[in-house]
């Protein structure tokens, strides 16, 4: 199933038509860059047109009152003087004689978007959209926003789609309290918010953004508030946060649609964020977010005001829903203290809500809050560096990578008599023995098979390191000889950094090494606790991996982060016999694994284990995993121990870290 793309040059038809300083940056050319460079790099052509319509007024009074829609509705019939006069009103936001024509459309584009994505005429898609509409209020215009598309778009969805949860991203760098006013009592709607705070210093400079608005009544716990009190924010805090909090949240909360209020304000060069993240960031949000809700996800573009980052992150976002391979995250470091300050609030103000969370540490001494009241204080003495000045350090950065796929999207080494699953091409390597284990026969290597295997897996894997393939699929009849032979003193310039995710028991692993170049996380249910070294991680649950609760925190918590720090030129799935791991969950680990080391993910698993190549390879093709069933709570031994194990790991692997205790 495709990816849609909605978009129509009417809404670049209206712009500001006097000075005012607050609303410059909200320019048509937002929309046609962005769309030229989906042109450009040919994308639009991949994706499924769907043209907009308008909103009917029904469907905007799902989200507004009838005496504001009747006021927009006169807007049209103004004159310049009556425009202002009625801009007045409102806060940062402008009136055009055109624009409650472009604001029905902007509506009505996400409403196209979640019909075509919820009657499976296309898997997800992406609205390029202007008025935005997270900050607009029931009865209220605000922040460039007419009406709230994205709040009357999750209204729709559980009306017209009997949708049960809906889960709202909003990765736009401001925070957006209209859609948080609209849904807080609503626990069918998980409103997930961060924004640039810097403690209400900001605009909107609203109290009820920082992070303890969890909801109110039967709301509670489904609004998650992230703020950032600092500008410079990287690529490395906004993966931590989706790790620690984000994600254990939205796959407790199991949503059925997955709605992102995409704006890109937050990306470097940035006017408005100030951030530092980078486009290709976006690349790995999206994807993080794609294995949700069996992938039906609706984004739809709210701000982004450097015409530059704009279109370079709209184009990641793209390429991802499209299921390109990923670019790889390099570079992430350590999050930042502020970051940690707020991640550690965030996960503190939530702990009671959430299972996943029930284990997080409480909230710092250094209260932030604190840090609010003693800031405003100061106030009066300082004085406010002016935004220019500090837009002016905007970073240079690079273009983001080219994310070319790769000719085989997936191979297969199979027995000849398993059927190679449609859309796997079964991988031919020569017969001959690999050059670099031509040696190990010279010394009478007993197992000739066995090195045949190994060798074949060699072959395998250099194809995928030029990017002639991109994951594979290896059933062998002896998964630990196959392990033993393959990893056992890797050739070093076969490849540079290896993770192996071992999914069950294996009971000899002396083939780990500790010099780094392979990472070794291994879920199972046994306690090796006392082997645990920095590059060999075995997380063990009671249950097992049979456990999905433990399984998907172990997952979200540990070996993402992980994952992201160690940055693998190659994954390694293996799946013992008899871990119990339930296809779903096996799925989900697979998706998620697929955004690292640029797709290139090797599966091994025993011939007694056929049964699963179904599944399996339809997860390496880049199909959504089925959602997860109802997650039973996290038990609570396995929640503690996971939650030392990580603490104990934090120092060695800084994306671990969820406390700013310790940092500098
Ligand atoms: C969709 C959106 O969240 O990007 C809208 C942001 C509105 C910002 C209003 N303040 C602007 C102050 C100018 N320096
Ligand atoms: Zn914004």
């Amino acid at each position: 199933m495709g990816t849609a793309l909605i978009y129509d040059e009417e809404m670049t038809k209206y712009k500001l038509l006097w000075v005012d300083p607050a609303c410059k940056i909200e320019v048509p050319e937002r929309l046609t860059v962005s769309y030229e460079a989906l042109v450009r790099s040919g994308l639009s052509d991949r994706c499924v047109s769907i043209p907009p319509r308008e909103a009917t007024d029904a469907e905007i009074l799902l989200a507004h009152s009838e005496e504001y829609l009747e006021a927009v509705k006169k807007t049209p019939y103004m004159t310049l003087e009556d425009l202002k006069e009625f801009t007045l009103q409102y806060g940062d936001v402008y009136f055009h004689p055109n624009i409650y024509h472009c604001a029905k459309l902007a509506a009505g584009s996400a409403l196209q978007l979640v019909d075509s994505v919820m009657t499976g005429k296309v898997r997800n898609g992406i609205a390029l959209v202007r008025p935005p509409g997270h900050h607009s209020m029931r009865s209220a215009a605000n922040g460039f926003c007419v009406f709230n598309n994205v709040a009357i778009a999750a209204q729709y969805a559980k009306q017209k789609h009997g949708v049960k949860r809906v889960l709202i991203v909003d990765w736009d760098i401001h925070h957006g309290q209209g859609v948080q006013y609209c849904f807080e009592d609503d626990p069918s709607v998980l409103y997930y918010s961060w924004h640039r705070y810097e403690h209400q210093k900001f605009w909107p400079n609203l109290r009820e953004s920082d992070y303890d608005s969890v909801g109110k009544g039967n709301g509670a716990g489904f609004n998650v508030n992230v703020p950032w009190n600092k500008v410079g924010m990287e690529n490395s805090d906004y993966l931590s946060i989706f790790c620690h909090v984000l994600l254990p949240v939205a796959y407790e909360f199991c949503p059925d649609l997955v709605l992102v209020c995409a704006g890109f304000d937050s990306a470097i060069g940035d006017p408005e964020g100030e951030m530092c993240a980078t486009p290709d960031i976006f690349a790995h949000l999206t994807h993080l977010l794609m294995n949700l809700a069996g992938g039906k996800l609706c984004a739809v573009l709210e701000g982004g005001y450097n015409l530059t980052s704009l279109p370079q992150s709209v184009c990641q976002t793209v390429q991802t829903l499209l299921g390109d391979p990923l670019p790889q995250p390099a570079g992430l470091r350590s999050p930042c203290k502020s970051a940690l300050e707020s991640l550690q609030c965030v996960r503190s103000a939530h702990r009671r809500y959430w299972s996943f969370l029930k284990h997080a540490a409480n909230q710092p001494s250094t209260d932030i809050s604190t840090k609010r009241i003693k800031l405003a204080n100061e106030e009066e003495g300082k004085t406010e560096m002016a935004v220019e000045e500090r837009a002016a350090e905007i970073k240079e950065w690079p273009e983001p990578p080219e994310r070319p796929s790769p000719p085989v999207r997936c191979a297969s080494l199979l027995p000849e008599d398993v059927a190679c699953p449609d859309g796997l091409k079964l991988f031919s390597s020569s017969k001959d023995l690999h050059p670099l284990l031509a040696s190990k026969l010279q010394n009478g290597a007993d197992d000739q098979d066995a090195l045949i295997t190994v060798s074949r897996l060699y072959a395998m894997i250099e194809k995928m390191l030029t990017n002639e393939i991109g994951s594979g699929l290896v059933l062998i009849s002896d998964i630990s000889a196959a392990m033993m032979g393959a990893l056992q003193d890797l050739p070093s310039d076969l490849v540079d950094r290896v993770l192996v995710v071992c999914v069950g028991k294996e009971k000899d692993l002396n083939y780990l090494t500790t010099d780094g170049k392979m990472l070794f996380v291994q879920i199972s249910d046994e306690d090796k606790e006392k082997e645990k070294n920095k590059y060999f991680i075995p997380v063990s649950l009671k249950k097992g991996c049979s456990d999905t609760a433990g399984f998907i925190q172990a997952v979200l918590g540990l070996l993402l982060p992980l994952a992201y720090e160690y940055d693998p030129t190659l994954v390694l799935l293996v799946r013992t016999p008899g871990s119990g791991v339930d296809d779903s969950m096996w799925q989900q680990l697979i998706g998620l694994l697929l955004g690292f080391a640029k797709g290139h993910t090797l599966v091994l698993m025993q011939t007694n284990e056929k049964v699963h190549v179904g599944p399996t390879a339809s997860a390496l093709l880049g199909r959504p995993a089925p959602p997860l069933l109802e997650l039973q709570t996290l038990d609570q031994e396995d929640g503690e121990a996971l939650e030392r194990l990580r603490e104990r790991l934090q120092t060695d692997w800084k994306m671990l870290q969820t406390t700013s205790e310790g940092t500098e």
